[in-house]
């Protein structure tokens, strides 16, 4: 099967998103040095909307506008942080994944402009955060701080953090160093501190699905221990079956000797009760190690949990 000469790739419009797509644009050059590029900007009702996201109609607000990109034939090749892609259902009709990208940082920073870390932070310091997982997990271990409802990109929580709209941000490493604004960050946080949000850090390459010269082109990009970790994750999220408001939380790993094990969380908002279960894949394919950590977590009373959560 040929390479296509031009590829256009459709992703968000945000310096984050953009930076996403020179990085594959870039991988891409070096694998296929005669393929051409163009990119395919596009605005998201996530970008759009500053309110809070659950009253977006239904789930892939940040997704919805580059897969109909793609689907209408105005793009070839979507690239999504996996985190945005919802995992309760299927991919649109009609498109796939072609390839994972090697996994980058998964772990939250903390962002305080007087450089000090999470336990130094004096009481009703407020902290910049929409993220249900965020709040939940700081109200357990940092009671004393105070969430403020905080949206927008990267840079734009900056400037609003930089105009005092905060005291302090959580943002993810792997976003800032994307954005180049590693300089900002007060502390790295350990992913038992801050457990990180399903596919943190993952950058997937989706096309449609009868695509196979162009899917064959870029599944050479893809990742083998990413992809096992990224499959895992997100079939633990389909079985577990949340929603915008629900606290939920994990990650798999490829150790060095080649095993996979995926911890994963859920909690009430407040933080309060946290359900913890961290399995071993041993002779389970990564989507079967999901499902079992999903059941672990159903078994311990996750679904009331989450459905005992308004949305
Ligand atoms: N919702 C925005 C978003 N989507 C993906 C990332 C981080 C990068 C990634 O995990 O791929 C971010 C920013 C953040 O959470 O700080």
């Amino acid at each position: 099967m040929s390479v296509p000469e031009l590829i256009r790739i459709v992703s968000r419009d945000s310096p984050m998103a953009l930076a996403q797509v020179e990085r594959v644009r870039t991988e891409l050059a070096v694998l296929h040095p005669g393929v051409r590029t163009e990119v395919v900007p596009v605005k998201t009702t996530g970008d759009k909307w500053m309110g809070d996201l659950s009253a977006v109609e239904g789930k892939g607000a940040f997704t919805k506008e580059v897969d109909a990109a793609l689907l209408a034939g105005e793009a070839d090749l979507a690239v999504h942080c996996v985190k945005d892609v919802p995992a309760d259902r299927p991919l649109p009709a009609g498109t796939v994944f072609a390839a994972f990208l090697k996994r980058d940082d998964i772990r939250d920073a903390l962002v305080h402009p007087g450089g000090l870390t999470l336990d130094e932070l004096p009481a009703g310091t407020r902290i910049g955060t929409s993220s249900v997982r965020r709040v939940a997990q700081l109200a357990a271990t940092h009671p004393q701080l105070e969430c403020v409802p905080f949206r927008g990109n990267a840079n734009r929580r900056l400037e609003k953090l930089a105009a005092g709209e905060a005291d302090a941000l959580l943002l993810a490493v792997s976003g800032l160093e994307r954005i180049g604004r590693t300089d900002v960050i007060s502390e790295v946080l350990s992913a038992e501190t801050m457990m990180p949000p399903i596919g943190a850090g993952i950058l997937a390459l989706q096309c449609r699905e009868g695509d196979t010269g162009l899917i064959d082109a870029v599944s050479g990009l893809g990742d083998t221990a990413t992809h096992r970790e990224a499959t895992a994750e997100r079939m633990f999220l389909h079985v577990l079956q949340g929603h915008c408001n629900s606290p939920i939380a994990g990650y798999a790993r490829v150790d060095r000797s080649g095993e996979l094990s995926l911890r994963a969380c859920v909690f009430t908002p407040d933080g309060k009760t946290r359900l913890n279960a961290h399995e071993w894949a041993g002779p389970l394919d990564p989507a079967t190690l999901g499902t079992s950590v999903a059941v672990a977590l159903l078994r311990q009373g996750a679904r009331e949990i989450i459905d005992g959560i308004p949305h």
